[in-house]
């Protein structure tokens, strides 16, 4: 019994990823794009999240700062998500809703890229740090679900919106990882030249 339920969520999981690889290689292409051309004019990348997107943040981060699958120099990323002196300081004497927006404010230069995740588009940290981006003349690279709740409302025309055709968050958050893993490949490519996995 146990062990068909767990079934059942591969299978859930790997059908939404067969739907998603049609839908979602466009946008995932064009922020690859917009993160190679932010990073080869000197730029850098700051990454955003809540919970597991936290941890995507992270994750994404240590695979710019130290490597993906091939040897090439680090990359700029920085997560906005780790130091919890600054998380602590700024949720506690101005708000939650701030501790995205005020590092943004403090790091983002143009050019730089926002990477802004939330699986239901509505967290209000992950939305103030989206205006903080545009207000620093940044581009936007979105990763949501769920139609992508209030954050689609706030994207410019000039960014990405990486949006998966589900509902439940931990399936989105399996795409968005995937996502960010494709992105890390396509980049090295990009930066490196093609080379087989085979
Ligand atoms: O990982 C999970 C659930 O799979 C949770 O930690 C989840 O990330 C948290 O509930 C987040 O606060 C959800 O925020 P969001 O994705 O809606 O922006
Ligand atoms: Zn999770």
């Amino acid at each position: 019994m146990l062990e068909q339920r767990i079934q059942q969520q591969f299978f859930e999981s790997a059908d939404l990823k067969y739907q998603a690889a049609d839908l979602l290689a466009r946008p995932i292409a064009d922020a690859v794009q917009a993160i190679v051309g932010c990073l080869t004019a000197g730029g850098k990348v700051l990454a955003c999240g809540n919970g597991g997107s936290a941890s995507d943040a992270q994750h994404f981060a240590a695979e710019f700062v130290g490597r993906f699958e091939r040897e090439r120099p680090g990359l700029a990323a920085i997560s906005l998500t780790t130091d919890t002196s600054i998380l602590t300081a700024v949720g506690n004497d101005y708000d939650f809703s701030q501790v995205f927006s005020k590092q943004v404010q403090a790091l983002g230069q143009p050019g730089d890229v926002l990477v802004a995740m939330s699986t239901s588009g509505n967290s209000a940290n992950v939305l103030a740090a989206v205006q903080a981006a545009h207000d620093r003349e940044m581009t936007v690279v979105a990763l949501t679900g769920r139609g992508g709740g209030k954050l689609k409302e706030l994207l410019a025309e000039t960014d990405v919106h990486i949006c998966v055709p589900h509902d439940r968050t931990a399936r989105i958050q399996e795409v968005h990882i995937l996502s960010l893993h494709c992105m890390c490949d396509a980049i090295d490519t990009q930066l490196l030249g093609e080379q087989d996995h085979a």
